[in-house]
């Protein structure tokens, strides 16, 4: 199958270094529309220096749905999301990203269709908000010399600035940005290029309470003022998760202990095992909470008892 080919309005931007093609610009047609689920893995494995990282990993996300990734420190979560963000092949399986199959197509020009979001984004000069959210049509860190967003494409901007909450920051520069503010405008950049696809790599990290929130609200908004996008979030932490979640995943030591909709694999015993610990959820306004399960004994220290 052919890799989807963006479309590109203005002369096509290089990138500082001049080695990386731009996203589509002004992605006026959209990506390619496949009936294909969003993202299909299918009995992937993934090795490491000889270890095993990933072990038959099977997947489906269609548009529209919201899955939680969610699994201990070191289960795959972010070696699984680089899968689906087309930056790493398989070492056996498929693993199929908007309707193309990795292996077969330009991982650069795909990756270019999906909306990645990593909060160590390695911006270094004082950009503004606008020209931050910006950069996700050129797939840059910093602005394209000599490239100049149409006005559709700032109102654009300003618009998804507006749907994450940050319109009264729209001038601020990146450097007097808070955390979860800087947050925000990563996942308004990476939705500048209109990707069917949103990956969040723990969107929350670092977050006070108050910050958590804020972006927890923001994810609902978007998901209703953007029905057809799907999006994977990765987390270790319940309470990040936002209400409008619609499946999740369970990952331990890179296998795949759950998986399906939301309220069928997180339960009180699918948690528990897959952190190793007696856990219990409780879940209010479409939001989920966890605490250790004091009724059960079993996995917990003396002292914890
Ligand atoms: N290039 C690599 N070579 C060898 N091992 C690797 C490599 N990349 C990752 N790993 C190992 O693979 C495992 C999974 O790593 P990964 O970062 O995907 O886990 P994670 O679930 O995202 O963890 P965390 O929650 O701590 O971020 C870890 O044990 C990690 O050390």
């Amino acid at each position: 199958m052919a890799p989807p080919s963006p479309t590109a309005a203005s002369p096509a931007p290089r990138t500082p270094s001049g080695d990386l093609p731009p996203a589509a610009a002004p992605r006026e047609g959209s990506p390619p529309v496949t009936t294909a689920p969003v993202l299909r893995v299918d009995g992937v494995d993934l090795v490491r220096d000889g270890s095993p990282i990933l072990s038959e990993i099977s997947l489906t996300v269609r548009s529209g749905e919201h899955w939680a990734l969610l699994g201990p420190n070191g289960a795959g979560k972010s070696t699984l999301l680089g899968l689906l963000g087309a930056l790493t092949h398989p070492t056996c399986g498929t693993v199929e990203v908007l309707g193309h199959r990795l292996g077969r197509v330009d991982l650069r020009e795909l990756r270019s269709h999906v909306g990645h979001v990593d909060p160590r984004h390695p911006l270094r000069t004082p950009l503004k908000v606008r020209d931050v959210v910006l950069t996700g049509l050129t797939n840059t860190v910093e602005r394209v010399p000599r490239w100049h967003p149409t006005p559709e494409q700032t109102a654009e901007a300003d618009r998804l600035v507006d749907l994450l909450g940050l319109g009264h920051r729209r001038e601020a520069r990146w450097p007097t940005l808070s955390q979860g503010e800087r947050g925000r405008a990563l996942i308004a950049r990476a939705l500048m290029p209109r990707p069917r696809l949103l990956l969040l790599d723990e969107p929350a990290t670092g977050l006070d309470v108050a910050g958590r929130e804020q972006l927890v609200d923001r994810l609902d908004t978007l998901h209703r003022a953007h029905p057809e996008l799907a999006s994977v979030l990765v987390t270790h932490h319940l309470e990040e998760l936002p209400p409008g979640t619609t499946h999740a995943l369970l990952l331990r030591e890179g296998r795949c202990l759950a998986s399906g909709p939301v309220d069928e694999v997180l339960t009180d015993d699918r948690i528990g095992t897959c952190f190793d610990h007696p856990l219990r959820l409780t879940r209010l306004d479409g939001r989920w909470s966890v605490r250790t399960d004091r009724a059960s004994g079993a996995g917990l220290s003396r002292e914890a008892v």
